[in-house]
C-alpha cells in the first residue's frame, strides 16, 4: 500500500476540551512503530464511556483526545512488514498473553491496559496523532473516532474475513460487556431469576446473557419505559419502572420473587442503583453484578446483606479475555447464536458523532453505528 511508512491525514473527531462538541479535523496519524499496528477504521459505535469522558468525568488531563473504542477495521499497516487485508478488531482491554493476569484463568485484567501510559497514549507514552502540531490523545488505547488509528498488538484482534464490520465493531465493548456480565461473571443458571438494572446496549446484552443462560424470568428495570419493548426482544419477561413505585425498587422485587432474585445486575453507573440491584438480591446465594462506570469514590450498603450470603462483584469488558474472545463472539453472531442487529437504531458519519453523542445523552437510541467506509 501507497501509505506503509508514511504519515497518513485523513479526517478525526476531536475532543479539545470536556463538555464542548467533537471538532471534525484534518489529523496526522505517524507510522506504526515496533509491535504496533495501524488500522482503517470501517465502523464504530458510540458507548456512554465515550459520553461520561467528554461530559461526565473529572478527568480535566485527558484532552486533547480523539474518542471512540468500539470499532473494527482492517489492518493498513504493522509496524516494520506486511500489508494484507486483514479484518481486525482494536480492544480496550488488552491481552498481552505475557503479564500475571493474563496467564491467570480467573480474570481478563490485562496488566497492560489500565498503565496511565496504554490508557491515555500509546505503549511508549508518546501519542500517534497530532493536529495543527499539537500532539492528541488515544483514548482508551482505542481511538476509533478517526478514520485511521494506531493501536498495540497486545490491543488487537483479527477477527473472520467474512465479519459484517458494522455490525461486528459493537462487540468492541458494550454487547460483550452486558452478555459477559451474565455469563461469566454472575454465571447465570438455568431457571434462575434475574434482574437487569438500565436497559441501555448494556443491559440489553446482560438480559441475552441471562436468556442463553437459561434464566426462567428476567426483570428488566429501567426508568425510561420506551426501553421495555426492546428488552422483550432480548428475553426481558417483567418490566420494572422504579419511578413508578412508592416503595424501594429492592422490596418490589422481593415481593415479585419471593424474597428476592438469584442474580442482579447493574447497567446504570449510578451509585444507589448499585445498593438497590445488591438489596434486590435473594439472601443465601445472591449475586450482584456491578457493571456501570461511576467515578463515585465511596458506595455504602449495610454489612448484613453480603453476611446474609449475597455475593457483590464487579465486571469489565464481562470478564472476556479480549484477544481471544473477540474473534469466538464475532463467529458466536455469524452463526445466530448471539444478536447484533437489534441493538443498532441509528447510522451515521463521522461529522455526525455529536449528534450520536447527544441521542445516547438523551436516551433516544441504544447504539449508533458511525460509518467510516469510503
Ligand atoms: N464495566 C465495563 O466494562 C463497562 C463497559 C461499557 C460500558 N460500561 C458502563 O455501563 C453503563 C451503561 O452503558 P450503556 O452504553 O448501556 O449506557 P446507556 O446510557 O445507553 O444506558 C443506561 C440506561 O440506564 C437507564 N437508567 C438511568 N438511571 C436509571 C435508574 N435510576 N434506574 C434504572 N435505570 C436507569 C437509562 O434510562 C438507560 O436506559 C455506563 O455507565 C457505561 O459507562 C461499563
Ligand atoms: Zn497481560
Ligand atoms: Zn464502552
Amino acid at each position: 500500500m501507497a501509505t506503509v511508512g508514511k504519515v497518513i491525514k485523513c479526517q478525526a473527531a476531536v475532543a479539545w476540551e470536556p463538555n464542548v462538541p467533537m471538532v471534525i479535523e484534518e489529523i496526522e496519524v505517524a507510522p506504526p512503530q515496533a509491535n504496533e499496528i495501524r488500522i482503517k477504521v470501517i465502523a464504530t459505535g458510540v458507548c456512554h464511556t465515550d459520553l461520561y469522558h467528554l461530559f461526565e468525568g473529572k478527568n480535566k488531563e485527558g484532552f486533547p483526545a480523539v474518542l471512540g473504542h468500539e470499532g473494527a477495521g482492517v489492518v493498513e499497516s504493522v509496524g516494520a512488514w506486511g500489508n494484507r487485508v486483514i479484518k481486525s478488531f482494536p480492544l480496550f482491554l488488552s491481552q498481552c498473553r505475557e503479564c500475571r493476569f493474563c496467564k491467570c484463568p480467573k480474570t481478563n485484567l490485562c496488566d497492560q491496559s489500565w498503565s496511565s501510559d496504554r490508557y491515555a497514549q500509546m505503549s511508549d507514552t508518546t501519542t500517534r496523532f497530532s493536529c495543527r502540531g499539537q500532539p492528541i490523545l488515544q483514548f482508551m488505547g482505542t481511538s476509533t473516532f478517526s478514520e485511521y488509528t494506531v493501536l498495540n498488538q497486545v490491543a488487537v484482534a483479527k477477527i473472520h474475513d467474512d465479519a459484517p464490520l458494522e455490525r461486528v465493531c459493537l462487540l468492541g465493548c458494550g454487547i460483550s460487556t452486558g452478555y459477559g456480565a451474565a455469563i461469566n461473571t454472575a454465571k447465570v443458571e438455568p431457571g434462575s431469576v434475574c434482574a437487569v438494572f438500565g436497559l441501555g446496549a448494556v443491559g440489553l446484552a446482560a438480559v441475552m446473557g441471562c436468556k442463553n443462560a437459561g434464566a426462567s424470568r428476567i426483570i428488566a428495570v429501567d426508568i425510561n419505559e420506551q426501553k421495555f419493548e426492546k428488552a422483550k426482544i432480548f428475553g426481558a419477561t417483567d418490566f420494572v419502572n422504579p419511578k413508578s413505585h412508592k416503595k424501594p425498587i429492592s422490596e418490589v422485587l422481593a415481593e415479585m420473587t419471593n424474597g428476592g432474585v438469584d442474580f442482579s445486575m447493574e447497567c446504570v453507573g449510578n451509585g444507589a442503583v448499585m445498593r438497590s440491584a445488591l438489596e434486590s438480591c435473594v439472601k443465601g446465594w445472591g449475586v450482584s453484578v456491578l457493571v456501570g462506570w461511576t467515578d463515585v469514590q465511596d458506595f455504602s450498603a449495610r454489612p448484613i446483606q453480603l453476611i446474609s450470603g449475597k455475593t457483590w462483584k464487579g465486571s469489565l469488558f464481562g470478564g472476556f479475555k479480549s484477544k481471544d474472545s473477540v474473534p469466538k463472539l464475532v463467529l458466536d453472531y455469524m452463526a445466530g447464536r448471539i444478536m447484533l442487529d437489534e441493538f443498532v437504531t441509528h447510522t451515521m458519519s463521522l461529522d455526525q458523532v455529536n449528534d450520536a453523542v447527544q441521542l445516547m445523552k438523551t436516551g433516544g437510541c441504544i447504539r449508533t453505528i458511525i460509518n467510516l467506509s469510503k
